[in-house]
């Protein structure tokens, strides 16, 4: 257990609005939102207690507000406004700051680093279902467990012991974190097809589109096991499987930024499998049409972001 920390949570959304619960229920942190508009009085909704617990920590809707750096900043806007909180992490980093990147992707260091003031990046693998319920509300499903895994070491210690006492989130150490990445992503991928259909796990009930998430699944691994990923072929029924098995009315986070008419986080978690693809000359014909429909829905033009 560490002692007491200074944590900022940049982007106090569904995951932001969980990791900052955790760092509440550890009980010795000075913690602070970090947002940008006024969040109001944030609640989180167990849907298998139905506890709800406040959070009680104070908010910030600008950089201007921040008084000095921190010690660890928990990031949890989406991968595509990383670069719209490059003010948020360079009032708050220093080279003694830790940015925990609580991102789906495979390329958290790559895209957080450039804007943290040579502070350490250490990637995380969020395996919690949040959704917005309500405009404080987030409610977290618990059928899928609340785990964050982070890559074997020094860091990754530090950071389950900080949440230590937490029972929010249990923190997972990986040793082959990339292969822990990679098998994430390829969830993340199927789950695109949630918001090219606008439609909650009960669109993997239909057979035409779990062969297609099965394409997909298989092509991400593909290109997975090219990046050095150690993930069999076979593992493609087992991950389209758990949105066979998942409570019809579960989403995802890119499918309720779909459903709300915002940007989706269409390149780090679909466009990555088609990008990484060419760069190993494999074929990737599922994303080849998936991509394009998820970036134009969400407002891309083309030649405008796409690759
Ligand atoms: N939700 C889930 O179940 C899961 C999500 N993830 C991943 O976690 C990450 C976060 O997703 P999620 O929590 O769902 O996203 P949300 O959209 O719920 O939360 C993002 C938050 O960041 C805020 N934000 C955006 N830009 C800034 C900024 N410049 N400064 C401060 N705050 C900002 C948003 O504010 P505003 O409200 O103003 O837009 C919002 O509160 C994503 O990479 C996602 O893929 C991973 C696993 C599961
Ligand atoms: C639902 C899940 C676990 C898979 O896509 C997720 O990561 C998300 O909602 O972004």
């Amino acid at each position: 257990m560490t002692a007491m920390a200074d944590i900022a949570v940049v982007g106090p959304g569904a995951i932001g609005s969980v990791a900052a619960l955790a760092a509440q229920q550890a009980g010795r942190h000075n913690v602070t939102l970090c947002a940008r508009r006024d969040p109001g009085a944030l609640r989180v909704v167990d849907d298998v207690s139905g506890e709800v617990t406040e959070l009680t920590m104070p908010v910030l809707t600008s950089p201007d507000g921040v008084t000095g750096p921190v010690e660890w900043v928990l990031l949890a806007v989406k991968a595509h406004q990383t670069d719209g909180a490059a003010g948020y992490l360079n009032a708050l980093c220093t080279p003694a700051t830790t940015v925990v990147a609580l991102q789906n992707g495979v390329e958290h260091v790559a895209r957080v680093a450039p804007h943290a003031n040579d502070a350490r990046v250490l990637p995380a693998i969020v395996w919690i279902s949040a959704e917005p319920t309500g405009p404080s509300e987030v409610t977290v499903r618990n059928n899928i467990s609340s785990l964050l895994q982070v890559p074997a070491g020094p860091e990754g210690e530090e950071f389950a012991r900080l949440l230590e006492g937490a029972p929010a989130v249990e923190v997972e150490l990986v040793s082959d974190f990339t292969t822990a990445a990679w098998r994430k992503l390829t969830t993340n991928a199927i789950a695109g097809i949630m918001a090219a259909t606008g439609r909650r796990a009960a669109v993997y009930q239909r057979e035409d589109v779990r062969e297609l998430a099965l394409g997909l699944a298989r092509e991400t691994l593909a290109v997975a096991r090219a990046e050095g990923a150690a993930l069999a072929e076979e593992e493609a029924e087992a991950l389209v499987g758990i949105f066979e098995r998942m409570d019809p009315e579960i989403g995802s986070s890119i499918l309720f930024d779909r459903l709300a008419g915002r940007e989706l986080e269409w390149d780090a978690r679909n466009g990555v499998v088609r990008r990484l693809g060419r760069r190993h000359g494999i074929g990737t014909p599922v994303s080849d049409v998936l991509v394009p429909v998820l970036a134009a829905a969400s407002g891309v033009e083309v030649g405008g972001g796409e690759e």
